[in-house]
This record gives C-alpha cells, structure tokens and sequence, in this order.
C-alpha cells in the first residue's frame, strides 16, 4: 500500500493544529490525529482556564485591596460553582477556532484515535494504516510526577484534573514553585484557601531574581506561603488531610495537593523506536529545524526538547508549513522568545535576562525605570515593579517586565532584540498619555540621554543660543 496522506501529524494541540491547517490550506492532502479533546492542553487544561481562574481571583482580590482607592475593602463573596461556569464559558467561547469543523472546513481529514508509528513512514491508528512522505509529531506532554514516597496513594491534583474540583479547596499546597505553580497558588489565596508552596530550588528560576523578588513580594503579602529551598519527601493522607513531610520545616498539611513539578514529553505508545526517532531527556530530540533523528518527521511544541510555551508550538507549526509546504529550510530562532507568567504583578521577559547577558557578553549596561514613575500606574494605584533594559554596544539582548499587565509591554523589546525595531525608534515614539507603555519609551531614552543631554549637545544648544542674543 502506498501513500495515503502529504503529511500526517499527531496531535490537534497548539502545534500540530498550526501545521495541519496551514498545509491543508496550501492544498496538501493532510490527516490530523488526536486522541482526547481538539485544542490540546492550552485550551483544555492549560492556558485558557487557568487564565480565566485568575481572572476570578483578580476580580475577587479587588473587593479587598481597593482601599486605598478611597473604597472600603470588603471579604468577597465567591461562588466557586459560578467560577467554574466562567472557566467552562471561556473554553466554550475559543473552542472553535480549533475544531474539528474549522479544519475539515480547510480540507483536514481529522481522524479521532491513537497513533503509533509502524515504521520510519507509516502508523497505524484504530486499525487504519497511514502513510505519508512527511509526518509531524506534535503529541504535547504530561505532568512530570516527582520522586515522592507514598504520592501514587495519595489523591492529588494536577493541571490535567484541577479544573474537575467541586468546591474551593480549604488548604492547597502547591508542590513546584514554577510557572504553574505559582500562578495557580495566587489565584487560589484570592479566591479564599489557604495555600502553600513547596519549592525545591527557588521558585520561578528562570526568571531574573530582582523581579521575581516583586512578586514573591506580592503574594507573601496577601498570605501565600512559600517554603523556597525545601523539598517534599514524602505524602500520605486520612480523616480528609494530606500530610507532606519535607526536609526544610518538617510536615506541610492541607487538604488538597496540586503536583506542578514540571513536564514529560507525551511520547508512551508512540512507537518512536520503529520510526527512527531518539528520545532525549527533555523530549524528543531535534535539530534547528524541528527535525528528528528521522528527518522525514518534525516534532513540534512541548513534545520535543525545548521551552513549553503556546507562542512557541505555534512557532514551530509555522515553521513545518514553512518546511513542509513550502521547501524553506526555517530555522528556530528564539533569541526573543518572550514569556509571562501571569501572577499579579506579571512577569514578562523577552531575550536574555540581566545574569544571562553578563554570562554572555560581559560588557552590558541595563537601564531601568519604575513603575513609580509612570502616571498611569500612580492613577491606578498600581505603581509597583519595573522595567529593565539590557543591552552591549547600542543592541537590545533582552528586556525584563514586572508589574500591573506587562504583558502586554513586551513586543516592542522581541522586535528590538530581533532588530525590527531601535531603542532609538522607541525612545522617539510617541506614545498616547497616560499609559504604561510610556515607561517602554522612557527605559529607551534612559539609553541614548547621557548623549542628547552631554557635553556635546550642551555646547551645541549654547552656540545657538549665543548666536540669537
Ligand atoms: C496550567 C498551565 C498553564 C499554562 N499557561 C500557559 C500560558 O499562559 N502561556 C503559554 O504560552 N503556555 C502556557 N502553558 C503551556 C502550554 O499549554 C503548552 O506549551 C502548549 O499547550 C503545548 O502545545 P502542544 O501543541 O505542543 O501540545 P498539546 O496542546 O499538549 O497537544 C498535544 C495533543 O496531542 C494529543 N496526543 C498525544 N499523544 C497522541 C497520540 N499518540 N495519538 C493522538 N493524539 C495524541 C493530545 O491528546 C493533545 O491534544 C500552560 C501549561 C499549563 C499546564
Ligand atoms: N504563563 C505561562 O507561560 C505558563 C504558565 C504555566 C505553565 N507554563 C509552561 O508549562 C510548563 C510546566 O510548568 P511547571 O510549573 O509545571 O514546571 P516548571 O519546570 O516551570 O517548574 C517546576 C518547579 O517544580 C520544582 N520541583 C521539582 N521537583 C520538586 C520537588 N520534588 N519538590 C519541590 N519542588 C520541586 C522545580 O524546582 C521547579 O521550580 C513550563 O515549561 C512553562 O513554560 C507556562
């Protein structure tokens, strides 16, 4: 049997449904495989509902931290049920852009069922055999479980089940203080439980510390605790209580445990071996263009070794569409991959942070303003964190956010580390008053206003000014 498809990929997440629509949209003849829900994890059990979960809890935080704002804190009254309905109405509302009807509309044949590979070409899936020339792995991951004793007998939650729960748990504790982590224990503290975090290490590590410092700041102070440096050992339950015993302050209890200790790459029952493909420890291995250790087969997004992000599984689906539609050899580039983690204040940083670039290159300077200094966020009663700039010999390596909704300050700073854009452009753009992206503007002009306001413009502006006496 020869050929069924152009191009087959596994997976209807954020990747593979990047690639699949944009072959079949150039005429290829695809199939997309998938096994549970389309959209995958950011739509399912991922970015969307834990963003709309924050949502609640921001909506809720601001009945108690109006205060100073001249309106008189109140406790808020949620109702969790009512938050659920808001989760599933979100979900609800995107579902269709990533349906099965949108892209059968493009000509995908959208098969329901598990692949697995039969050889470097072909996979079977629900006793079907496809093959096709190029085949696409985008199958996402799965929580990483840590080695604690007793946690497979112990009920806990993870990102795949949290949304399930009935009522607003009394006590979370939070094992991993990373990205998950740490925006699912703020959300919680302000919808009304108790939370603790456990963290190995320090929690955000990737990030630059001087901001993460804000926000750790932030929700220590609204009561989230946050045991930095310890380790959970091991967990046992009874009488509805959870009991983690740790090596940093003994025994943490709750009454309910959310496991955020990072990722696996989905790759069980795949047949990789008869494929060709090499598994790394971070996921499937790949080159600068997405290729496997079998170059007729990409991997794409969180399957493959690499940051788990959405914008970054897109990336690559476009990418293979690139590869595949059209013959480019693409390469990723991530020197400005940007990333927020969506606590309250955000965290947003784009290229290299401040302790990478020193690594790096040594000879840096960082320019830096405050939100203190921004008028918008004093009207907002939200003046807290900063923007910081670094850069070697006039280029922009990278820029770190924090602060009320930097997210959506960080593309000027992508575009400038890609060279799309100049601090200088920056510094000289007008900007609308009163808004916080004047901060951006005036972290830019922190780097050229030693010169513009120097000696030898000081000279200049006197001549002149002599000169009309
Ligand atoms: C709680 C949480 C919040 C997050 N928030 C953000 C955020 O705010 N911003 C951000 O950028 N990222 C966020 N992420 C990360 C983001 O969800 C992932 O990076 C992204 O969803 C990965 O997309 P993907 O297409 O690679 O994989 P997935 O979305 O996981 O898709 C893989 C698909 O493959 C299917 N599949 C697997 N194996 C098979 C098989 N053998 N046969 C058929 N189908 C198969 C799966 O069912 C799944 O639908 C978050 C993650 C979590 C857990
Ligand atoms: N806003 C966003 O973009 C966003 C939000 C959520 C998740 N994500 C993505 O999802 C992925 C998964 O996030 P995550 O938070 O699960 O993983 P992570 O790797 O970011 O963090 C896991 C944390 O758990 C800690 N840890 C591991 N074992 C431990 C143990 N036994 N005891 C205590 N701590 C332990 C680690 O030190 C680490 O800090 C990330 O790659 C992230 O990029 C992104």
């Amino acid at each position: 049997m020869g050929r069924t498809h152009d191009l087959i990929v596994i997976g209807a997440g954020a990747a593979g449904l990047t690639a699949a629509g944009g072959c079949a949209r150039l005429g290829l003849r695809v199939a997309l495989i998938e096994r549970d829900r389309m959209g995958g994890e950011c739509l399912n059990t991922g970015c969307v509902p834990s963003k709309a979960l924050i949502a609640a809890a921001r909506a809720a935080q601001g009945f108690r931290s109006a205060g100073p704002l001249g309106i008189r804190p109140a406790e808020p009254e949620v109702d969790f049920a009512g938050v659920r309905a808001h989760l599933r109405a979100t979900i609800a509302r995107i579902e269709p852009h990533d349906s099965e009807e949108r892209f059968r509309g493009w000509g995908v044949e959208v098969i329901r069922g598990e692949a697995r590979f039969l050889d470097g070409r072909s996979l079977s899936v629900g006793g079907r055999r496809l093959e096709a020339p190029r085949i696409v792995i985008a199958t996402g991951s799965r929580p990483a479980l840590p080695p604690v004793e007793g946690l497979a007998d112990t009920p806990f939650l993870t990102n795949e089940t949290l949304w399930d729960l009935e009522t607003l748990p009394d006590h979370l504790i939070v094992l991993g203080g990373g990205a998950v982590g740490m925006e699912m224990a703020q959300a919680f503290r302000r919808l009304g439980s108790a939370v603790t975090v456990i963290e190995a290490g320090q929690p955000l590590s990737r990030d630059d510390p001087e901001a993460v410092a804000v926000v750790l700041g932030r929700m220590r102070a609204e009561g989230v605790r946050v045991l930095a440096g310890t380790r959970a050992l091991s967990a046992r339950h009874g009488a509805g209580r959870i009991v983690l015993e740790t090596d940093g302050v003994g025994q943490v209890e709750g009454s309910h445990l959310l496991v955020a200790t990072g990722r696996r790459a989905a790759v069980e029952g795949l047949g990789l071996e008869a494929a060709g493909v090499v598994l790394g420890p971070g996921g499937i291995r790949v080159d600068g263009r997405c290729r496997t250790t079998n170059p007729a087969i990409l991997a794409i997004g969180d399957v493959r070794e690499g940051p788990r992000l959405t914008h970054a599984a897109g990336q690559e689906g476009s990418l293979a569409v690139m590869a595949i539609g059209f013959g480019i050899p693409a390469r990723l580039d991530h020197a400005a991959l940007p990333w927020v983690t969506f606590t309250d204040p955000e965290l947003a940083q784009t290229g290299l942070t401040e302790e990478a670039a020193r690594e790096r290159h040594g000879d840096i300077v960082v320019h830096r303003e405050a939100f203190a200094e921004n008028d918008r966020a004093l009207a907002d009663g939200e003046a807290e964190g900063f923007v910081k700039l670094v850069m070697a010999r006039g280029r922009v390596l990278g820029a770190t956010l924090v602060g009320a909704g930097v997210g959506e300050l960080v593309l000027p700073w992508s575009l400038a580390i890609r060279r799309k854009a100049s601090p200088w452009a920056i510094s000289g753009a007008v900007v609308p008053y009163p808004t916080r992206s004047e901060l951006s503007k005036a972290v830019a002009f922190a780097a050229f206003e030693g010169r513009i306001f120097g000696p030898w413009a000081r000279r200049w502006a006197g001549l002149l000014a002599r000169m009309r006496r």
